[in-house]
């Protein structure tokens, strides 16, 4: 069972109104949410750690972990709101303006969990949590507390303008960077991070210190992955693009599916990649992304839809 940890929000899309006029519609979403829903659509049971609201849209994220399978038994509940985006698309690229003061997701703290933290399982973080607080500090706890024992994924899906202290983020990317054995960054993120430069020499800086499987993503390219002194690269799936909302959360849980599949989804198994794990878990990834880029909003697919 791979256990995600992160938020879980409403990304209001824009809807042509029957006016003319310009309205906004609800769609399930949170990068870890998405990856979650993904994985457990995959065929990977999977277990989801967020602090969620009881409010109307908190009830409608439930539903949808519920429907799809997810173990939402350690989301910490709340009356608080639902954290909610405001999406604006430009050619299908998503734009998002969040809004999580005195959130459910954005108070949620470890030591309110219904059930201790499922140590020694697979744990994947990341998303806007990791930039607010509380809950920013409350996710690195809790990856400091299972990653000794535990593979742990991050994809911290940077969102450069909801940053207010830049400094302090991105000292806790780079401990979490550090600590995580598979860490996904889609190109525009590895450069914030990195710097300007070649995708390879940057990529490989973040294996020297410490991770063992590092994925890039770039958008309608593809997606490359570097291990070791090795790297593979799978072109994206040509689709007609309905909005890029969770491709990279999509691509996250695709590549974790396919690890789990070739049996590598261990701290262990990790240290053995081959090539051909990595181009199944690769490819697993852009062709589940290309499903989720084809509709609206997140909207993961299930394996049966992937053919
Ligand atoms: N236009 C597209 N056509 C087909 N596949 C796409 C397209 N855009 C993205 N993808 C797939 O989704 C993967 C992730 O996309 P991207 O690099 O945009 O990640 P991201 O920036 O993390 O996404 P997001 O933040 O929107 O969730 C890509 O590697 C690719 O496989
Ligand atoms: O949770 C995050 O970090 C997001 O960026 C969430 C977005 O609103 C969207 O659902 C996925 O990219």
């Amino acid at each position: 069972m791979v256990v995600c940890c992160g938020e879980a929000l409403i990304d209001m899309l824009p809807r042509a109104a029957t006016s003319g006029e310009e309205a906004f519609a609800p769609f399930a979403g949170g990068a870890v949410f998405n990856t979650a829903i993904a994985l457990a659509r995959l065929g990977e049971p999977t277990a989801f750690v967020t602090g969620l609201s009881t409010d109307l849209f908190g009830a409608r994220l439930e539903a949808t972990l519920e429907a799809s399978g997810v173990d939402h038994s350690r989301c910490v509940r709340s009356a608080r709101p639902t954290t909610l985006a405001f999406v604006t698309l430009t050619d299908g690229q998503a734009q998002y303006a969040f809004y999580d003061e005195n959130t459910a997701g954005r108070m949620f703290a470890v030591e309110d969990m219904p059930a201790a933290p499922e140590a020694g399982r697979p744990h994947f973080f990341g998303g806007i949590s990791l930039v607010s607080e509380p809950c920013g500090s409350a996710y690195e706890a809790l990856m400091a507390q299972v990653a000794p024992g535990a593979l742990t994924m991050i994809d911290p899906n940077i969102r450069p303008g909801f940053i207010t202290d830049e400094a302090a983020y991105r000292a806790r990317i780079g401990r979490m960077t550090a600590m995580a054995d598979i860490v996904k960054l889609s190109d525009e993120d590895l450069h914030w991070l990195e710097g300007p430069g070649e995708i390879a020499p940057l990529a490989r800086g973040l294996l020297a210190r410490g991770a063992k499987l590092v994925c890039i993503t770039e958008g309608a390219k593809g997606a490359r992955a570097f291990w070791g002194e090795e790297t593979a690269f799978v072109a994206a799936t040509p689709v007609t693009v309905v909005d890029t909302v969770g491709a990279g959360d999509t691509f996250n849980a695709g590549v974790l599916a396919g690890l789990a599949q070739r049996g590598r989804l261990t701290k262990a198994a990790l240290e053995r990649l081959t090539t051909e794990d990595v181009s199944h878990a690769l490819s697993l990834g852009v062709r589940a992304a290309a499903v989720t880029v084809s509709r609206a909003g997140a909207n993961p697919p299930r394996l049966d839809e992937l053919a």
